[in-house]
């Protein structure tokens, strides 16, 4: 699986890769990437069926995405990068950072959780796209991604984020939400070595602050930011994201 990516930034400059949440590509880290491409050679992909990669009949696991990142970066002759990821992007990166510690060396990771404690809502969510198509569920999801004020203020991002959802593969992300139903990934956060800064959204309801404390705290010596947004946090709380960043990352 040869997924779609974009690097940004200079050629000879320390590798860090951004992923992004469930329904979402490359374009979710528009806000921050202009100040990371400055330091880093910065490396955005898409999941397998999202934005420009391939669609497929799984994941299964969210191995089978985290395994997939290890193949771009042996086919780009990538050993050692930094990871930061959103949600779904962040469960690849505790994947990678547990299971492959030697390729990472910081970790950030924003709105997300390390296990589920039901997998219903995830097989209703599979079994609808598989009846109805992306597009059928994407006003619903969509808006628990930004809160109310944000959705007031700025009806396009809501519009783009909609779109952008709809052009997901069915199959793909039927197959992304079985792998978040059998999601379990608490026994790695203990292995991570590589230094961590969470990111919870205040307001997120997909994944509650109390999840990102959990892992947190299971972590050796991570940090915990709580940011004024939902669920896509580094596009309703831009600058605080950065900030963070900015800061773990020099
Ligand atoms: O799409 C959602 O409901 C929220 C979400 C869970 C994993 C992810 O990446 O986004």
């Amino acid at each position: 699986m040869t997924l779609h990516h974009e690097l940004s930034g200079p050629a000879d400059a320390p590798v860090l890769v951004l992923g992004n949440s469930l329904g979402t590509t490359t374009a979710l880290w528009e806000p921050q990437l202009p100040e990371l491409a400055e330091r880093f050679r910065v490396l955005r992909y898409d999941h397998r069926g999202h934005g420009g990669s391939p669609a497929s009949r799984g994941p299964r696991r969210i191995d089978d995405l985290a395994e997939d990142v290890l193949e771009l970066l042996d086919a780009l002759g990538v050993r050692r990068v930094s990871y930061c990821g959103v949600s779904m992007g962040a469960m690849v990166g505790m994947w990678l950072a547990g299971h492959a510690p030697e390729r990472i060396d910081r970790l950030v990771l924003c709105c997300t959780t390390a296990t589920y404690d039901t997998a219903r809502p995830w097989e209703e969510r599979a079994a609808a796209v598989r009846a109805n198509g992306t597009g059928s569920i994407a006003p619903a999801v969509v808006s628990r991604w930004f809160t109310p004020a944000l959705r007031e203020r700025s009806p396009q991002t809501v519009a783009r984020f909609e779109h952008m959802l709809s052009t997901v593969d069915d199959e793909s992300y039927a197959g992304c939400c079985e792998a978040l139903g059998e999601l379990d990934l608490r026994a790695v956060l203990s292995k991570i070595v590589a230094p961590t800064a969470v990111i919870a959204g205040a307001r997120d309801e997909a994944t509650p602050p109390e999840s990102l404390r959990a892992i947190a705290d299971a972590i050796p010596g991570a940090s915990l930011s709580v940011v004024d947004a939902a669920h896509l946090a580094n596009v309703e709380a831009p600058d605080a994201v950065a900030e963070i960043l900015r800061e773990h990352l020099k």
